[in-house]
């Protein structure tokens, strides 16, 4: 492939690594974007559409995103704000994976219990912006100046290590199940940002003539990502008892209602929040369901 293979195509950054990568490429072949990576190439044009895919570091993105290299890109919200490209990115679509939290995290030893315990120590990150913001408020409030002012040092991995070996007094870093944090003897004190993976174009692309395909990509990457939120649930029930049935599953236009050979009785079928569904359930036997069947979705447009 060279260079002119690329002229005129969508550029669409994927993380080709790490936390966000497998679930982005379950996603692409969601939304029919084929491709055939190489070995070892990082740029790959997509068989179907007029894109070609380039896999990048996920810290990486928002940056080339923002500056216009490529036009599309998934990332974590926590990375876009620490590379302070929100200005420059538009967040098109949270995805509904790569949840998780930044937080200040200190020994399970430690008498320290919030950020401004914290203030004018050392502390360990990757997040040297976010965490520089953070503990830059408080050192602030403090009248914290100098040498007194909370020093922040970067690493780029491993940061869970650093209070045991003796390099920080307090460490900010993403916790999702707490498992990390735990086994390095570490306990979250605050959380400074919630964040989750998102989908993401340059501000400056707007007009373009790739904003068909971009919208086009975002619609079907919306459909799986509802998809994967949603399940149909599908349930018989005496009519008479049908309107407390309906109450509970009311779909999201309108639960889909079908006679049964037997009289009385009607099937529903209805969409619904797949956190909701074992509460859902234990409703719909209250109120006189039976045969309740729960169906995963591949795909959807809603
Ligand atoms: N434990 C986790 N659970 C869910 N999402 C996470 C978790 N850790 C990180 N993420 C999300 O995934 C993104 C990438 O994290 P990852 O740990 O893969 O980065 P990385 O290894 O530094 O990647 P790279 O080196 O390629 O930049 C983070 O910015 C965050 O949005
Ligand atoms: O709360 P948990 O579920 O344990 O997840 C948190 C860990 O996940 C991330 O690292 P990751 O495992 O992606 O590897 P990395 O440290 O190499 O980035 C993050 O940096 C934490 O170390």
């Amino acid at each position: 492939m060279n260079a002119e293979s690329l002229n005129g195509r969508l550029l669409f950054a994927i993380p080709k690594k790490g936390r966000l990568h497998d679930t982005c490429l379950e996603l692409l072949a969601g939304a029919d974007i084929r491709f055939r990576r190489h070995h070892r190439l990082d740029v790959c044009l997509s068989l179907n559409h007029n894109l070609a895919l380039v896999f990048l570091p996920a810290s990486d993105i928002p940056s080339f995103v923002g500056k216009g290299n490529v036009d599309l890109g998934i990332a974590g919200h926590d990375v876009i704000l620490e590379a302070e490209m929100q200005n420059y990115v538009e967040e098109v679509l949270r995805l509904n994976f790569g949840k998780c939290a930044l937080q200040i995290q200190v020994p399970e030893s430690s008498h320290y219990k919030s950020a401004a315990d914290l203030a004018g120590k050392r502390v360990v990150t990757s997040f040297e912006v976010l965490a520089g913001q953070y503990f830059g408020k408080i050192d602030d409030q403090l009248n914290l100046v100098g040498e007194n002012r909370t020093k922040i040092e970067y690493v780029g991995g491993s940061v869970e290590a650093a209070c045991s070996l003796g390099l920080a007094d307090g460490i900010v870093d993403l916790v999702e199940s707490g498992d990390t944090m735990r086994a390095a003897g570490l306990h979250a004190i605050e959380t400074i940002l919630l964040t989750e993976a998102v989908l993401i174009k340059s501000s400056a692309q707007k007009h373009s003539e790739l904003e068909p395909l971009i919208d086009m990509i975002t619609s079907r990457i919306a459909g799986v990502v509802a998809a994967s939120r949603h399940v149909i649930c599908q349930y018989n029930i005496p009519r008479s008892k049908l309107p407390s049935a309906t109450l509970v599953t009311p779909g999201r236009r309108a639960p889909t209602i079908s006679p049964l050979e037997e009289e009385n009785w009607v099937a529903v079928s209805s969409m619904v929040e797949k956190k909701n569904i074992a509460t859902i359930m234990d409703e719909l036997m209250k109120v006189g369901a039976e045969d309740i069947l729960v169906f995963n979705l591949d795909n959807c447009r809603v």
